[in-house]
């Protein structure tokens, strides 16, 4: 598959732009090993004309006729904060960060998830979602879904309604816009994720 940057938000940025952003992003092969190829976006994060206009697409998902309202942005730790928070904070609205487990003092609901290997946990403080809430999550990656599905359960669970979840690049071919099937996913960029997990 050919890197597909021409997705709803950023091409609003125009097709020059979309691929000056997805150069800021760096794929390192076989870290953290093979057959992996690490999608590394700190070089997008050290720009800050090309955060601004992630943010930028991001917040565009949500306003007009037709786009997302949202109450509260949720990120998932740690690289769903670097995008969520920044955003948050151009909707004029708060930021929730799901944590993984053993960062948040007690009260905290907890929704366990599988990776590849083993499990892992995240974590939101009891009582930090109002009732009803429109919640958007926000992460950098979609590869197989696990943590995404796992932020959605955990939002739910605290009496939240997610109305959408919002990712820079999606990973095609390890499942994860299928185990999101029935809710809303946006991305900014595709890339051939196969072979990776
Ligand atoms: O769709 P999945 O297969 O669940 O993978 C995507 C998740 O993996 C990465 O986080 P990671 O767990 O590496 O944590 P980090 O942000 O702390 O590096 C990425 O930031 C997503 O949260
Ligand atoms: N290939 C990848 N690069 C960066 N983050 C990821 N999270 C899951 N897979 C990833």
């Amino acid at each position: 598959m050919t890197d597909d940057i021409s997705l709803v938000a950023l091409s609003g940025l125009g097709p020059e732009r979309a691929t000056e952003i997805r150069s800021l992003i760096r794929d390192v092969p076989g870290y953290p090993h093979e057959p992996i190829v690490f999608r590394d976006i700190t070089p997008l994060l050290a720009d800050g004309a090309a955060l601004a206009d992630v943010v930028e697409a991001f917040a565009r998902l949500c306003e007009g006729d037709g786009g997302h309202q949202v109450d509260v942005v949720a990120g998932m730790e740690a690289r769903g904060f670097l995008l969520g928070a920044p955003l948050a904070t151009r909707l004029g609205v708060g930021f929730l960060p799901l944590r993984k487990a053993g960062k948040l003092p007690p009260p905290v609901e907890r929704v366990d998830y599988e990776l590849e290997y083993g499990t892992a946990a995240i974590e939101l403080r009891t009582g930090t979602l109002r009732p009803g809430a429109r919640v958007l999550l926000v992460d950098d990656v979609l590869a197989t879904g696990g943590t995404a599905v796992a932020a959605a359960e955990l939002v739910e669970r605290c009496g939240g309604e997610v109305v959408s979840l919002a990712f820079l690049m999606e990973l095609g071919g390890l499942g994860g816009r299928e185990r999101l099937a029935g809710r809303t996913v946006e991305t900014l960029l595709r890339v051939d994720g196969a072979g990776e997990s």
